[in-house]
């Protein structure tokens, strides 16, 4: 893991109207850094990942993108090469050939008319064929997306990413709807090539196992406010009893 910092937040406050989703959050994360996010319902990991990713505009405090504000990223043309963002609903286009959604990761670096065009005679056909192969989807280019199943639709929506190769990616429970074998299979192949890419990950997740198992560090989340930022092997049941306020103290 390099020393660079990839993102850093001073007092990042959110409000919608009266209520408080995030509450003066201050941390920093560093280029290659695996963290989850966690906590109950409601505590604000959402609203946390929205922001970093320009979503939701935040009420007050400072969040830096390497070193540079968030809306001075914004205002440039490379944003889409900065922060890439994968979510439960994968927000693929259901009725184009999955070669299309997954060269959506390069609109925000071709102008219209290439976009356009690529619609009829697929760009950089190859550079989507390999990333489709490296996520264990030979062969579906040409099949309608939304005939695939759920994990083969969020593998596309990892190769779209592989694709416009962002230097943060930004997951909220990317595995929420999968069942568990699928979960376990996309969250390898998610951290695994993350990691050759030295890019820099923060996925939300519910469940704590997946947490443990695929990540260096897990920051939780209570009320609008960090509970625990601690790397991942220093993370007891004890804290996580506290976290969900379980009353027995034993977690997965
Ligand atoms: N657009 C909005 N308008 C008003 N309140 C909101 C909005 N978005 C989120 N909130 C509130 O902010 C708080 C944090 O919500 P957020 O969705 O970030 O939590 P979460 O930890 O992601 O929850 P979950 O695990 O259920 O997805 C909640 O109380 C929620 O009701």
């Amino acid at each position: 893991m390099s020393s660079k910092i990839m993102i850093e937040a001073n007092n990042l406050t959110k409000n919608f109207e009266r209520k408080i989703a995030l509450s003066s959050l201050s941390f920093t994360i560093k280029q290659g850094e695996l963290v989850a996010l966690i906590g109950p319902s409601g505590a604000g990991k959402t609203t946390l990942l929205n922001s970093i990713g320009g979503l939701v505009p935040i009420s007050s405090g400072e969040l830096l993108l390497d070193g540079k504000s968030l809306s001075a990223h914004k205002k440039g043309k490379s944003f889409a090469k900065k922060v890439g963002v994968i979510r439960q609903q994968f927000d693929l286009i259901g009725p184009l050939a999955v070669i299309h959604n997954v060269l959506a990761g390069k609109l925000s670096e071709w102008g219209t008319m290439k976009s356009l065009f690529s619609l009829l005679v697929p760009q950089e056909k190859d550079l989507a064929i390999k990333a489709l192969e490296r996520v264990g989807l030979h062969g579906k280019a040409f099949e309608i997306t939304s005939t695939l199943s759920g994990g083969e639709q969020q593998r596309v929506a990892m190769a779209r990413l592989m694709v416009q190769r962002p230097e943060i990616i930004l997951a909220d429970e990317p595995v929420a709807s999968l069942d568990p074998a699928r979960a376990d299979d996309i969250l390898a192949m998610l951290t695994k090539i993350v990691t050759e890419e030295k890019q820099t990950l923060i996925t939300s997740l519910h469940s704590v196992e997946y947490a443990k198992k695929y990540f260096t560090r897990i920051i939780s989340m209570r009320n609008g406010e960090i509970f625990f930022d601690l790397p991942t092997e220093k993370v007891t049941d004890d804290l996580l009893a506290e976290l969900y306020q379980l009353k027995s103290g034993v977690m997965a």
